[in-house]
């Protein structure tokens, strides 16, 4: 039988752990952690994330503090509005939603923002402590990838894991922490010779490349973990669809366990960004351990 990976039971959990710890804080030291998002424009996808971390981050008992900027803000406006936030001893974590404006340099903006307050793990510091080791804020969509996995299996100890897609958002930082989990890590890629053998061998097959369905059932070893991190929005039969990397139906007759899209990585994300925010407050403020 194949385990369908609940994203969304799990998500939920992880939330709930953050929460309690916010609450922890709350009555221990009288403090209230509180996320910074930072929205350019009015991409209408990117709108509705915001709204989403909003609202989770409320329920988690967090502040919730967005910043809206028009279209044509300025390169220069937003570094300052992200420095502001580095300065303001209020603020724990900051997230600068992507993609930004094309006039505006995502990699400038992202590397101001202070390492300690990067609940994305998208800075430079933090890939580096990522590679070295180093304790840090890891990319929440990795994390909550490999939360998943461990959820079938607690021990990926010496596991075959195989990445498919490279990107510095998923496939970089998801080999890393496979790596940290003591897995055989392969990153495959659009260049990989004979990708289909190469998936053939991953006891965790993890497909972050953006391609449609692009992971057949026949790649997929038998009883393989399968982690989707593909969301792609298809037009079919008429209709939008949301749709995975993996062909979903093929690949759920062979594997051991799999996640859905939606309702598998998807939700994890939020529920990670929630637990580095949490993190991220008891490190800055020197508040102790915290169990999330
Ligand atoms: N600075 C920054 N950090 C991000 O983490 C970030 C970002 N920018 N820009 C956009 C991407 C995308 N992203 C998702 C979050 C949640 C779902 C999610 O919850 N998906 C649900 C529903 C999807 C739907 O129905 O549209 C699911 O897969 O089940 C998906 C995608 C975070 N991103």
């Amino acid at each position: 039988m194949t385990t369908i990976i609940d994203g969304k039971a799990i998500a939920a959990s992880v939330r709930e752990k953050a929460a309690s710890a916010v609450a922890d804080i709350k009555s221990r030291h009288g403090v209230q952690p509180a996320l910074a998002v930072v929205l350019v424009g009015e991409d209408p996808a990117s709108q509705v994330y915001v709204r989403n971390k909003h609202v989770a981050t409320e329920k988690s008992g967090m502040r919730s503090i967005e910043h809206k900027l028009p279209e044509n803000t300025s390169e220069d406006d937003v570094v300052a509005l992200v420095r502001k936030l580095n300065d303001d001893d209020e603020v724990d974590g900051i997230l600068v939603q992507l993609p930004l404006p094309k006039h505006i340099s995502s990699d400038r903006v992202i590397n101001e923002i202070h390492p300690d307050k990067d609940v994305d793990g998208l800075t430079e510091v933090n890939a580096g402590r990522l590679i070295l080791g180093k304790e840090g804020l890891v990319p929440c969509t990795p994390q909550g990838s490999v939360i998943l996995a461990k959820t079938v299996t607690e021990n990926l100890s010496g596991l075959n894991a195989v990445v498919v897609g490279r990107s510095i958002l998923v496939g970089k930082p998801l080999a890393m922490l496979l790596l940290a989990e003591n897995c055989t890590v392969t990153m495959a890629h659009s260049r990989t010779k004979d990708l289909a053998a190469v998936c053939r061998e991953a006891d965790i097959l993890c497909a972050a490349v953006g391609i449609p369905r692009l992971i057949k059932g026949d790649w997929v070893k038998k009883g393989a973990i399968v982690i989707d991190v593909g969301i792609n929005r298809i037009e079919e039969s008429g209709k939008m669809r949301l749709v995975g990397d993996v062909d979903y139906d093929a690949a759920a007759e062979v594997a051991g366990a799999i996640t859905p899209v939606p309702g598998g990585v998807g939700p994890m994300t939020i529920a990670c960004l929630l637990r580095n925010t949490v993190l991220a407050a008891a490190r800055r403020r020197g508040l102790g351990k915290v169990e999330v």
